[in-house]
């Protein structure tokens, strides 16, 4: 589609604009239907504008809280060349696959899990995929998985604001977007343009989580803001955001990242949340 700007250029919108004057209106999608042995309530999708701020965990610590608070939940793992969810919850296997539909694995606590890892023959092949081919397995992820009855299903995006959050944003009917971020002023940098794309793409944005915040001193307990100080609150107030919560490192959940057994965490810092989220999404359910 071509349009003449406001100064009078003409040019090609692009994916996220569709041809709307800047910050006029929102997008109008074709949403993809749930398979229908699926009935997903609710989509909320983890973003970070940068890689390795903790992403990944945080949407792991979020389907563990959730669970534990009584909700079915689910993990789409849209990080197609680089899923970490599958080695956080220590599940291996392929997902049973009958005609055109796929099951979800399930994790010990029962959360239900799809990832490309899993369907590699060894979990360190690379995928070598070109943008187009990684957006229709991302669509599948959501059209060809019987997720069964979810409350929520958590959708772990991979780093940055390309093809993958694309077309999770415009193939999704996204309930809302988590953007994880941590205090290095590069990082904040790059969420403030996670946080733009999905404002473009008329997702709403339910809130920040700052994670690696601080380091806790085993000795005295003092925090030490090994990044320097924590944004969380000023990114929050300049960008209109709610601080959802503000995380530290936390070498034991390193660990049990790195074994597989994340679901055992004593705390995930993001106990509140089930009730902040019921909150905002109330009355907001896809079924
Ligand atoms: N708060 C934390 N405390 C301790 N370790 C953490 C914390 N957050 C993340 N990590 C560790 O840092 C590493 C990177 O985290 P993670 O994979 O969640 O980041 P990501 O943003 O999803 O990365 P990617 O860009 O690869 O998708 C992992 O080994 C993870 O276990």
């Amino acid at each position: 589609m071509s349009g003449e700007t406001k100064s009078g250029q003409t040019g090609e919108a692009c994916a996220a604009c569709d041809g709307r004057e800047a910050g006029k209106g929102k997008p109008k999608f074709e949403y993809l239907q749930q398979n229908e042995l699926s009935n997903v309530k609710r989509v909320v999708a983890v973003m970070s504008g940068k890689g390795g701020v903790g992403k990944s965990l945080v949407t792991s610590l979020l389907a563990v809280t959730f669970t534990r608070d009584g909700y079915q939940v689910g993990i789409l793992d849209a990080d197609v060349t680089g899923p970490s969810i599958p080695k956080s919850f220590g599940v291996k296997g392929r997902p049973e696959v009958v005609g055109e539909v796929l099951y979800p694995l399930r994790t010990a606590c029962g959360i239900r899990v799809i990832s490309m890892n899993l369907f590699l023959e060894k979990e360190d092949e690379p995928v070598i995929w070109r943008g187009p081919v990684i957006s229709g397995a991302i669509k599948q992820f959501w059209t060809d998985v019987a997720w069964g009855d979810l409350d929520y299903l958590f959708v772990d995006l991979p780093p940055g604001t390309g093809d993958v959050p694309l077309t999770v944003m415009q193939s999704l009917p996204l309930s809302g977007i988590i953007v994880v971020s941590s205090p290095q002023d590069l990082t904040i940098m790059v969420v403030r343009k996670a946080i733009r794309m999905a404002e473009m793409m008329g997702v709403p944005l339910l809130g920040l989580v700052e994670n690696m915040a601080y380091i806790v001193c085993p000795q005295c307990g003092e925090k030490i803001y090994a990044f320097g100080a924590p944004q969380g609150k000023t990114v929050a107030a300049e960008t209109g955001l709610e601080l959802l919560a503000t995380l530290p490192v936390d070498p034991k959940l390193a660990k049990l990242v790195d074994a597989g057994e994340i679901e055992e965490c004593d705390q995930s810092g993001l106990e509140h949340l089930p009730r902040i989220l019921d909150a905002k999404l109330d009355g907001k359910s896809l079924s």
